[in-house]
């Protein structure tokens, strides 16, 4: 397995497959601290990041928004005091690409940035 933080998304298209329930369990291994969910019937990739208080986690929503349009790959991000809950899938699937675990491992990446090894 390559390390998912440091893949690119690549170009999905409406008829790509969802990972497979073996995918899922193999590349979940690598993002711990996020949970597989269903929404309307889709499902998702969601973690909850906690941070001091609304300007930080608005500053780290802005982070993610940033990778997002860096890769055409878009979450569903709510933001309030203290903490902001990041959703990862594939719109044009209705459910989990390889993509979506490649940018959940990106956002936690997000939180190491300009951290000292
Ligand atoms: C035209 C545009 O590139 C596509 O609609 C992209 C935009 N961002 C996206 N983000 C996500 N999460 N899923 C998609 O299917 C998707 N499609």
């Amino acid at each position: 397995m390559s390390d998912l933080k440091s893949e690119s998304c690549e170009a999905c298209r409406a008829d790509a497959p969802e990972v497979s329930e073996q995918e899922i369990n193999t590349l979940s291994a690598h993002l711990p601290d996020w949970c597989v969910v269903e929404k309307d019937g889709e499902r998702r990739l969601e973690r909850v990041f906690r941070f001091k208080n609304f300007a930080q986690a608005l500053a780290f929503t802005n982070k993610v928004g940033e990778l997002a349009e860096s890769e055409g790959h878009h979450p569903a991000l709510l933001t309030e005091y203290g903490k902001v809950t990041v959703y990862w899938w594939t719109h044009k699937i209705g459910g989990l690409h390889r993509n979506d675990f490649i940018m959940a491992a990106r956002t936690d990446a997000l939180t190491h940035e300009g951290q000292s090894r």
